[in-house]
């Protein structure tokens, strides 16, 4: 993912003052925009239809011609180098997927590397790899046409297809526009998933901030002639919004939206009294009087959580054992959970905690509506802080 602060992945993609008019036109679709991606990261555009978002990334790999300023690639400057070269260098997704109908997906996928002459047993095997990558069995779909796959798998032989020749930079524009919501997180989880294998420079355009927030390492929030009103990571642009743009664009919710950026796991549980079922009322009361908590955990022989229980509930229906007093303790979360998660869970609970289990459903510990408030507070206050101290641009 990532470079840490201390050491920066070298820059990518280096724009120096790209401007864009296009003919006949009295202003700038891109006005001398400086941009820097570096290497391995996810950078997503975002921003108002018309703003330049689809100029800024198709002047990359020179679909669309730069009126005046630079662009570099990998320390290279590509602006007037060969187009075609160029492109074969960088891959290409687009919403209207754009496979060759009248092609296998195996030859889709083989497009690049046909081009740049690979040999047929090398290309029959990228070909394999690159639909296993996608997670579609290449026995399966190799032959198959385009029009013989649904949208989404559609999508994601549009992405096999732009890794075909393994380029260092992938360029992605609206890929997922077009496609049911449910299939749509599916394709933003695979990508990431195969990012996290494949560490591509990858610059992705989308109108939407929600994507951008779940898929970015870095957003930029571009205004109209692409000009920068923020370039920061999801966390710096909800939490510290650069100005009035940003904060209208993120619109209501930013701290909700926060909420998704952080697992349970990254939070200190809480450790709770618990007690397991086979245990008396009596020696719970005893417990409970010893705690500072208002209820106990009851626990099944394999350590799930089963019910919780408060003093009234033990003095009034004791005789009925743990397992049958107290509230129900379902809606348990797991620790990859987000904050939203959980809060969500937290809502509808029973009681005000909800119990932290493994996979196999076994207690670790609990979150309730404090350690969320504390966690909400310490990313402000992380968010100010790397803002006073201008670790990040501002735009
Ligand atoms: N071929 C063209 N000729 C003239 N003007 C154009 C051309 N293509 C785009 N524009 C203009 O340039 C500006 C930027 O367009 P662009 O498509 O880059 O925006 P965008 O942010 O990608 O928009 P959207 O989100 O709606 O796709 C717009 O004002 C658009 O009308």
């Amino acid at each position: 993912m990532t470079a840490t602060q201390d050491q920066p992945a070298p820059v990518m993609i280096r724009l120096e003052g790209v401007t864009k008019r296009y003919p006949g036109q009295s202003r700038d679709a891109v006005e001398h925009l400086d941009l820097e991606i570096r290497r391995g990261e996810i950078v997503v555009f975002v921003g108002p239809s018309g703003c330049g978002k689809t100029t800024t990334m198709k002047m990359i790999n020179r679909i669309i011609e730069p009126t005046s300023g630079r662009i570099l690639l990998d320390g290279e400057d590509v602006t007037r180098t060969n187009p075609d070269q160029l492109r074969r260098r960088i891959g290409y997704v687009i919403q209207q997927i754009g496979l060759f109908p009248h092609l296998t997906i195996g030859e889709n996928i083989a497009t690049v590397p046909k081009l740049l002459g690979w040999k047929r047993d090398r290309i029959a095997a990228r070909v394999d790899e690159l639909l296993r990558v996608v997670g579609m069995p290449p026995e399966e779909y190799r032959d198959r046409y385009p029009k013989q796959l649904s949208g989404g798998q559609q999508q994601r032989i549009g992405v096999a297809r732009a890794l075909g020749a393994d380029p260092d930079v992938l360029l992605m524009d609206e890929p997922f526009g077009a496609i049911d919501p449910i299939t749509r997180d599916r394709l933003q989880n695979q990508l990431l998933r195969l990012q996290a294998e494949l560490h591509k420079t990858i610059v992705f355009v989308t109108h939407d901030i929600d994507e951008a927030i779940k898929l970015g390492d870095r957003i930029v929030i571009l205004q109209e002639g692409s000009r920068i009103a923020q370039y920061d990571t999801p966390e710096q642009i909800l939490t510290a919004p650069a100005n009035d743009f940003v904060v209208d664009f993120v619109g209501r919710g930013a701290s909700l939206k926060r909420l998704n950026l952080t697992r349970l796991s990254e939070i200190p549980l809480r450790q709770w009294p618990t007690i397991p079922v086979g245990e008396t009322p009596a020696r719970a009361l005893e417990l409970l009087r010893s705690v500072e908590e208002g209820a106990l955990l009851v626990l099944d022989p394999e350590r799930r959580p089963l019910r919780w229980v408060m003093a009234d509930d033990l003095r009034r229906g004791g005789e009925r054992g743990l397992a049958g007093i107290g509230v129900s303790a379902a809606g348990t979360v797991e620790p990859h959970a987000t904050l939203a998660d959980a809060l969500n869970e937290l809502i509808t609970a029973r009681y005000s905690a909800i119990a932290v289990t493994d996979g196999d459903g076994v207690y670790l510990g609990v979150a309730d509506f404090d350690q969320i408030q504390e966690a909400i507070h310490d990313m402000r206050a992380a968010a100010v802080s790397e803002s006073r101290a201008g670790l990040v641009s501002g735009g």
